[in-house]
C-alpha cells in the first residue's frame, strides 16, 4: 500500500534527515515509527503526503509513484492527524469534523450526518459536543475530534504524528485503547509517529525503530522486544519495561490459536513466561509453537508472534 524505495531527504542546509529508507506498509496495517527526537520520523511521514519531497528515491502509494500525483488530490486520499490537532477555533466541533467532506463537495446535510456518526464513533456524543467550540473541550476531547475529522473523508491512508501526545498518561492510554478498537472496524492503512516505545508497542502491528535517519529494525513488536536487531535497538528497548514484562507475563489460554493440522515440534506449558515462549518461537521456522497443559502434557493450542503481542497488550492494560 505504502512503499518507500531507497528514500533519502537532505534539507537545503545539508542536514540529512533520512537516508536510504526502504520499507512497506501493507493495506490495513498500522505501522508505528518510533525513535528519539530528531531521528527523521516526521520527515518520513511528511514525504507521504508531499508536504516534503524526497531528495532521492521514490514512494509508491498503491503502486503509483506519488511524485507524479497532484499534491492536493493526494492529500484527499490521506488523512493527517497531528499533535496540535489544528482545529478551527471559530468553527463548532461538528463543523470542524465536516470540513473536509464539504470541501470535496459532499452536500452539507450529508457531511454533517457523517460527522455526527464519526463523533459518536470516537466517543463524543454529537448532541452534547457537536455545538461546542474547540476551546470548550478538554485536550483529550480535542484529540478525538482530530481523529474524527481525519476519518471524515474516509481516506484509505492515515498519517498520525504524535496524535495522543498532548494529553496526560491516563487519558492517553484510554485514547489509545479506543483508537485500537476503532481501527478494528475501519482498518485504515496507518503510519503513526511516536517517541514513546510503549505506545509504539501497544498500537503497532509492526514497528519501525529509528536510529539517526535510518530504520534499525522493522518488525513485529514481539520481535523488537525479544530479538533486537542491533545494539542500538537493544539499548532503546532495554530502557523500557517491555523486556521485563516478557519475563513476568505468563502465556494464557486466551493468547492461543487453535491447533489445526500438524502439531508444532516445539512447545511450552501454559503458564510459561512470554520470554520462554518467545525464545522457543524464535527457534521455530514455522513461526508457531505448541502450548501444553502442564499436568497432562496435552496440546492446548498454538502460540504465534501475534499471540505474544496480544499477551503483551493484556499485560500492559493490567499494569495501567
Ligand atoms: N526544514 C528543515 N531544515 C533543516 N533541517 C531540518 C528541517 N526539518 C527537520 N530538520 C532536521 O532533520 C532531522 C529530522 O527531523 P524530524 O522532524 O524528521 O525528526 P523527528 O524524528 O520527527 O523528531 P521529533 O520527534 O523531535 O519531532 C533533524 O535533525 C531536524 O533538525
Amino acid at each position: 500500500m505504502i512503499r518507500f524505495e531507497h528514500v533519502t531527504k537532505r534539507y537545503p542546509d545539508g542536514t540529512t534527515a533520512v537516508e536510504d529508507l526502504s520499507f512497506e506498509v501493507a493495506e490495513g496495517e498500522l505501522v508505528t515509527l518510533v525513535g528519539p527526537s530528531g531521528c527523521g520520523k516526521t520527515t518520513t511521514m511528511k514525504m507521504v503526503n508531499r508536504l516534503i519531497d524526497p531528495t532521492s528515491g521514490r514512494i509508491l502509494l498503491n503502486g503509483e509513484d506519488i511524485a507524479a500525483a497532484d499534491p492536493v488530490e493526494l492529500r484527499r486520499r490521506i488523512g493527517y492527524v497531528i499533535q496540535q490537532v489544528g482545529l478551527f477555533p471559530h468553527k463548532t466541533v461538528l463543523e470542524n469534523t465536516a470540513t473536509v467532506p464539504q470541501l470535496i463537495g459532499t452536500p452539507k446535510a450529508k457531511a454533517r450526518a457523517r460527522a455526527a456518526e464519526l463523533l459518536e464513533l470516537v466517543g463524543l456524543d454529537p448532541a452534547v459536543y457537536g455545538g461546542r467550540y474547540p476551546e470548550q473541550l478538554s485536550g483529550g476531547q480535542r484529540q478525538r475530534v482530530g481523529v474524527a475529522r481525519a476519518l471524515a473523508a474516509d481516506p484509505p491512508v492515515l498519517l498520525m504524528d504524535e496524535p495522543f501526545g498532548a494529553v496526560d498518561p491516563v487519558v492517553r492510554e484510554r485514547l489509545q485503547n479506543e483508537f485500537l478498537a476503532l481501527q478494528k472496524t475501519v482498518r485504515k492503512t496507518i503510519l503513526l509517529v511516536t517517541h514513546d516505545l510503549e505506545e509504539a508497542i501497544r498500537l503497532g502491528d509492526r514497528i519501525a525503530v529509528y536510529g539517526t535517519g535510518t530504520i534499525e529494525q522493522f518488525a513485529h513488536p514481539a520481535a523488537v522486544l525479544g530479538a533486537p536487531a542491533t545494539e542500538y535497538v537493544a539499548s532503546f528497548v532495554g530502557a523500557d519495561r517491555g523486556l521485563k514484562r516478557l519475563a513476568v507475563t505468563p502465556v494464557e489460554a486466551a493468547d492461543l490459536a487453535e491447533a489445526d493440522g500438524k502439531a508444532p515440534t516445539a512447545s511450552v506449558p501454559l503458564g510459561a513466561t512470554l520470554r520462554e515462549a518467545l525464545a522457543a518461537l524464535l527457534q521455530e521456522d514455522s513461526g508457531r509453537i505448541g502450548v501444553t497443559d502442564p499436568r497432562s502434557g496435552a496440546l492446548v493450542g498454538v502460540l504465534t508472534p501475534e499471540g505474544v503481542h496480544r499477551a503483551l497488550r493484556r499485560a500492559q492494560l493490567q499494569e495501567a
